[in-house]
């Protein structure tokens, strides 16, 4: 049954004296206004302490208040259910609080505690945004009708050129990236409104719209006029005199919060609230949105962005930014509200698209509804493991052997090995048609010294060097058969005097000087001929192996083997830097040497994509990359000629056409490309990554525009950053600014105060983290000393079922994965775990390295010391408490770690 309550409603005085005297409400509670709301579908937030409807299609009510000054809290008391009653947190002054309530029976619904607005006002105030709202969707619909009758007018397509069929295809791209845009309009079209001091309105949402005369109706968030929606504050020097939220659900206006900015215009029942200059914006939006229940995927924030997170957002694209903060201070949503901005702002990006680097999978999953929903597709989502197109990883390696790789040194090991494949310069022997040559060791340092010059990459250097050497061996042999003829002619005149003597008859002239196949029998052999030798000597086996040998083409894959698979290449690459310092003592030519062959690690992709770098491409051994892309091409060319009805073009011809204009979406045509050049870079959790994983990074970006965000405290690779201070100083020439974010949006402050000592033990000078909301949780921890996968499993069970429906991560170390997973898989069906994480399933079992980045309903931490036993414990046990909006268990063996031994007890009941 659906319940539709009134969208505002005043609180029956005669009720209240009723819940008054049934003991339901105290005599002291002071009831001044109550509202409510109805949203069909959903379930309580999680903080509500609500239990999830069991037929949630049923109602979703909420309660919207303003609450004053001196407020401790307020309560709502739902009556005839026995629900519980609902405690948010302490309001802030002058702040909305929203609460949330599931109401199965809502017979009453009453908000206690020092509350006030003026529902009259809120209540025209809807009516006033819904007319708005209600002329933006007429808008949309005329905009789609006509993309729709362009779609219907565009000419079937038979006939014409390839030029008027690539025409035709790129204005259907066209109108359906249009068509795209307008479909998410459906989704929180219009969510902000400005009033100026001067009468003028801006009104705020997720794409821009004008009227037919081309008059704003909606300004796109992005657009410069809509920054003050985001950063004016009382007394910040903005014209804006009231900044209003609205809320929608599809095409219903359901909330309205006005925030006066110029106080003194403000009467005292404007019906809005006041604000305080180090007050949220639009606090009560913010705080439906973080109570609100996860759904395993990311969504954007773009309704309630803060001021702190909005100037990074709206920073210039120049230069690398890099964003230090706090676990859930919105580090990864800032970073991709940033992409989608600069893809809006800067045509260049857009051009050459954005690449976003993600720890893992999984979190590319979590994240990848964002940047749609926010109506970009120019980006490539991706893992530093699939930074290399064509190259994956599939081998695990040791953490010793994954850091000496990641380490800085290896850029020099590498060119240093590089350059040990460049022609070693000693005498060189090599046989041609039964004769011995010799390539002198001077000319083979000449032909190198001229090949290096001007800097070109190694195989390109080594084209030259071969062409000198081809060309000098030529030299040779052409030379050796004038020799040849010189002595032949030598031999010819001796017997010619001798004939002559004997004859006693003189000859002035010999018979023939050019014989029949031109060659100059006086001693110079003509071009054709020298080519003939050329080509002869190329087609000599043994001579080509001489020749490619002393300067080989490589590939990186060959190159890479070749290195680590011979000890003596290693130690040659090795002694090239000091080793007992740089690379420490613990064996690098050993730890490297055994790591050759069976597949590549991780880490192996940036030293490949370092030697890739430095030698180049190697088009002559490797021309499958342009056979498989015309062959695409021309696939795709049938394709389009067959469903077009097209006659007189050939796919050849139009195979052409699309060669000079690839019609694959830049986003496909980046990530196939190592040496695409990204418009600009997003880096997340990107304290994880290695020095050598920064230089691939930095490559792909020459124009060095970057958003890196990350925090120093929740590193746990052992390669990984622990001060942005290194990353800068070991690339002085970019332009870096830090910057950092301090609220943490995601957990409560409860759990931020558990979180506090592990923090400390990191740093003792860390800051002092601030969350935004407080009273939604209580962590606790609990001693497990028998059966530790058998209880955890249970306690996950419980904390599952109360969470009704919410999502619960069980966190616990790799080595407790696969029991763990199974146990409480028995307990809970359709937990997942393991690679191909499902971020649907409401129970998970993971490693605190792949929950980085991502958050849940509750967390369970299992077997605390087994974490902190991990040589980056710390920052896997912080990374771990701190993905919860709400709930937070700790289990551990024996006695409580000190870094948790504060925390409340928990007995198993
Ligand atoms: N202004 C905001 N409005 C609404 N929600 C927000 C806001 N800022 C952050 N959040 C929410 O807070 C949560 C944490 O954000 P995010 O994951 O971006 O933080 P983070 O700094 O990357 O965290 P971590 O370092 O722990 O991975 C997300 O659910 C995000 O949507």
């Amino acid at each position: 049954m659906t319940t539709q309550l009134d969208l505002y409603s005043a609180p029956d005085p005669e009720r209240t004296a009723e819940l008054k005297r049934t003991g339901i409400l105290e005599e002291s509670d002071l009831i001044t206004a109550g509202f409510l709301a109805t949203a069909p579908g959903g379930h309580p937030p999680r903080n509500s302490g609500l239990p999830r409807l069991e037929h949630p299609e049923e109602t979703e009510s909420w309660v919207d208040a303003r609450v004053e000054e001196g407020s401790e809290f307020i309560k709502v008391v739902v009556e005839s259910t026995d629900m519980p009653t609902l405690r948010t947190a302490a309001p802030r002054a002058g702040g909305n609080i929203p609460v949330t309530a599931a109401v199965a029976h809502p017979s009453i619904i009453d908000v206690r505690g020092r509350v006030s607005t003026d529902e009259q006002a809120l209540d025209g105030a809807i009516r006033e945004e819904q007319d708005y709202l209600d002329g933006l969707y007429a808008r949309v619909e005329q905009l789609r009708a006509e993309v729709e009758a362009d779609l219907a007018a565009a000419p079937a397509g038979h006939g014409g050129s390839a030029q008027d069929l690539l025409d035709r295809d790129a204005r259907m791209a066209a109108l359906a990236t249009r068509r795209a845009d307008l479909e998410r309009a459906e989704n929180g079209l219009y969510f902000g409104r400005l009033d100026r001091a001067d009468g003028e309105r801006i009104h705020i949402g997720r794409m821009g719209l004008r009227d037919e005369e081309l008059s704003p109706l909606l300004v796109d968030w992005r657009a410069p006029a809509a920054a003050s929606f985001y950063t004016a504050t009382v007394g910040s020097g903005s014209d804006v005199r009231r900044r209003r939220h609205i809320r929608t659900g599809r095409r219903r206006v359901t909330g309205v919060n006005d925030e006066l900015l110029d106080l003194e215009q403000a009467g005292p029942d404007d019906g809005a609230e006041g604000h305080q200059a180090d007050a949220f914006v639009g606090e009560a939006a913010l705080m439906e949105s973080l109570t609100a229940h996860r759904t395993g995927r990311m969504g954007d924030i773009v309704a309630t962005l803060q001021g702190e997170q909005d100037r990074i957002i709206r920073s210039g694209a120049e230069g690398i930014l890099v964003v230090q903060g706090g676990p859930g201070t919105g580090k990864t949503a800032v970073a991709l509200h940033r992409a989608a901005l600069l893809l809006y702002t800067y045509p260049r990006i857009a051009e050459s698209g954005v690449l976003v680097v993600g720890p893992n999978a999984t979190f590319l999953s979590y994240i990848e509804a964002v940047l749609p929903s926010l109506g970009e597709t120019q980006a490539v989502l991706t893992t530093p493991d699939t930074l290399l197109p064509g190259v994956t990883p599939t081998r695990a390696e040791d953490a010793a052997v994954a850091a000496l790789k990641g380490h800085p040194a290896m850029a020099d090991v590498i060119a240093a090995a590089v350059a040990d494949r460049q022609a070693p310069a000693r005498d060189t022997d090599l046989t041609f048609d039964g004769d011995t040559f010799q390539l002198a060791a001077s000319v083979i340092a000449a032909a190198r010294s001229h090949a290096t010059r001007g800097g070109h990459d190694f195989n390109s250097a080594g084209r030259a060097f071969r062409e000198e050497l081809w060309s000098h061996v030529t030299d040779l042999v052409v030379a050796h058969g004038e020799q040849l003829l010189t002595d032949v002619e030598e031999g010819f005149e001796a017997e010619l005097r001798r004939v002559d003597a004997s004859l006693s008859k003189g000859t002035d002239q010999l018979p023939g000087q050019v014989d029949a196949a031109g060659t100059e029998v006086t001693g110079t052999v003509a071009a054709h001929e020298r080519d003939r030798v050329r080509a002869e000597l190329e087609a000599d086996a043994d001579v080509a192996a001489v020749i490619d040998g002393l300067w080989p083409a490589l590939t990186p894959e060959g190159f890479r083997e070749d290195l680590l698979g011979d000890r003596d290449r290693l130690v040659s690459a090795l002694a090239a830097i000091d080793t007992d310092q740089t690379l420490g003592e613990s064996g690098p030519i050993e730890l490297l040497h055994r790591s050759a062959g069976g597949g590549w690690s991780l880490a192996d992709i940036a030293l490949l994509d370092e030697a890739a770098e430095l030698l180049g491409t190697d088009d002559t051994d490797n021309p499958s990359a342009a056979v498989a892309a015309r062959e695409r091409d021309l696939a795709y060319a049938r394709r389009v000629l067959a469903s077009t009805g097209t006659r007189g073009v050939s796919a050849e011809a139009m195979a052409d056409r699309f060669a000079e204009r690839d019609t694959r979406v830049l986003a496909e045509r980046a990530a196939a490309d190592r040496t695409w050049a990204y418009g600009h870079a997003v880096v997340d959790e990107a304290q994880e990554l290695s020095p050598m994983q920064w230089r691939m990074l930095l490559r792909r970006v020459p124009s060095g525009s970057l958003t890196i965000v990350g925090d120093v405290h929740q590193t746990s690779s052992a390669d990984g950053t622990t001060s942005w201070d290194t990353l800068t100083a070991a690339h002085p020439r970019r332009r870096w600014q830090v910057v950092e974010l301090t609220v943490n949006y995601r957990t409560p402050q409860e759990v931020v105060d558990a979180a506090l000592p592990v923090l400390r033990a990191l740093d003792p000078t860390a800051p002092q983290p601030v969350s935004a909301r407080s009273g939604a949780s209580s962590p606790w921890r609990l001693q497990v000393d028998e059966d530790l996968i058998g209880g955890t499993a249970q306690l996950a069970a419980q904390e599952h079922a109360a969470l009704a429906g919410g999502h619960l991560a069980v966190i616990a170390p790799p080595e407790l994965l696969t029991d763990l997973a199974s146990a409480v898989a028995d307990l809970v069906p359709g937990t997942s775990a393991g690679e191909g994480l499902d971020l649907d399933s409401s129970c998970v079992v993971i490693t605190p390295t792949q929950a980085k980045g991502l958050e849940f309903d509750g967390v369970l931490v299992a077997d605390v010391g087994g974490i902190l036993a991990a040589p980056r414990g710390l920052s896997d046990l912080y990374v771990a408490m701190t993905r919860t909006t709400s709930g937070l268990g700790l289990l551990h063996v024996g006695d409580a770690p000190e870094v948790i031994a504060q925390v409340p007890i928990r007995s198993l009941g």
